[in-house]
């Protein structure tokens, strides 16, 4: 371990964010009512230039009215790029009692956006002398994003978490595809000319650069790092496959953006009653090795070792944490 200890990510679960669009107040209830974790209402990229402000009035609305329950509440402004981001800040400050939980800051580019909206945040928050802190959610999905992903996951003590947006992403990127997510029909590679038999097509994960990244700047700074939306929510198999790599690759959630995505999400997210016992064993196997004074022992016929004690431990912790909400 280097001497400097990374900090813990926030101890609230993340396995499934549900977004609407701040336009449709007609979905909030049901989407208070579902079991995701996170509530995105969305001022940003689902809601048409004309209905901006509407829209902002919905959710301010909203979020004094719906029962949220125990659901972290985040918003998610507009970029800061466009005219509506600051009245997008000082409206859901000035006008919601406290329910708000956090703000999603969309194609952050640099630390010094993160640094805009905390500025500007800070001011509204000590001008209405409120008590509680929001905290932030940041989108990498652009370029600039992903360059500097290190910088922004540090760029302020309210950072939360960090979340891929595969479709701005790919934009910005200028990759060849319209799809929201999950495997790209171009991206593959095919067994060698030279072996036996009809050549094998193996689909290969465009999003795992950025997914890694994303993961390695949380777990640096202590947030929680997130996958986006999978656009296609009439594929639950794609959907699951998709969460399934970013669950393998450290993510704690992924983005809903339709109700039938929620339930995949919380089933990919939470560990199983068997990796849960088997994560328990590792833990138990590893007691009895360091009291015979070994450091590396063998566990269902495969080497386990101090190492082990930590991957488990992170199965166990989340189990906790989810049971403990
Ligand atoms: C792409 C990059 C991004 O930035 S993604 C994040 C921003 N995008 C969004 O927030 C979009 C969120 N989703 C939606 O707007 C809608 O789900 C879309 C995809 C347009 C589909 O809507 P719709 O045609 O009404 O779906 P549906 O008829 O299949 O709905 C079935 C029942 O579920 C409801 N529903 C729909 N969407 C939500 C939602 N987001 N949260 C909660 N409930 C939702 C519908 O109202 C419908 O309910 P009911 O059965 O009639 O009672
Ligand atoms: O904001 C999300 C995205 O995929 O873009
Ligand atoms: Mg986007």
């Amino acid at each position: 371990m280097s001497f400097t200890i990374p900090p813990s990510p926030p101890a609230r679960p993340n396995r499934c964010q549900l977004f609407g669009p701040g336009s449709r107040p007609e979905l909030f209830e049901k989407m208070a009512a579902s079991d995701a974790d996170v509530i995105n209402l969305d001022l940003e990229d689902s809601v048409a230039p004309d209905d901006k402000d509407a829209a902002r009035k919905n959710v301010v609305a909203a979020i004094n009215d719906v029962d949220w329950g125990k659901k972290t509440l985040s918003v998610r402004i507009n970029g800061l790029d466009t005219p509506y981001w600051y009245r997008d800040v000082v409206d859901l400050l000035e006008g919601t009692k406290g329910r708000l939980d956090a703000i999603m800051i969309p194609k952050a580019g640099c630390a010094g956006d993160i640094y805009a909206v905390d500025a500007l945040v800070s001011a509204v928050e000590a001008a209405t002398a409120k008590d509680k802190r929001i905290g932030f959610e940041a989108i990498i999905e652009t370029a600039a994003g992903l360059a500097h992903v290190e910088e922004i996951a540090a760029a302020s003590p309210r950072m939360e978490s960090l979340h891929l947006g595969p479709a701005d992403y790919a934009a910005y990127m200028g990759m060849a595809t319209t799809h929201i997510g999950g495997t790209q029909s171009n991206y593959y590679m095919l067994s060698p000319k030279e072996a036996e038999g009809e050549r094998q097509v193996h689909y290969a994960d465009p999003w795992h650069y950025p997914i890694v990244a994303i993961v390695a700047a949380c777990r640096t700074h202590g947030l929680l790092p997130v996958d986006g939306p999978f656009g296609d929510f009439s594929d639950p198999d794609g959907f699951k496959a998709q969460a399934l790599r970013s669950a393998t690759l450290g993510c704690v959630g992924k983005w809903a953006i339709h109700p039938s995505q929620v339930a995949l999400s919380n089933e990919v997210f939470t560990p199983s009653d068997a990796a849960v016992e088997d994560a328990r064993a590792i833990i138990a196997a590893m007691d009895q090795a360091k009291a015979e004074g070994k450091g590396a022992v063998t566990y269902k016929g495969k080497l386990i070792d101090i190492a082990s004690i930590k991957q488990a431990e992170v199965i166990v912790k989340q189990a906790e944490m989810i049971a403990a909400r």
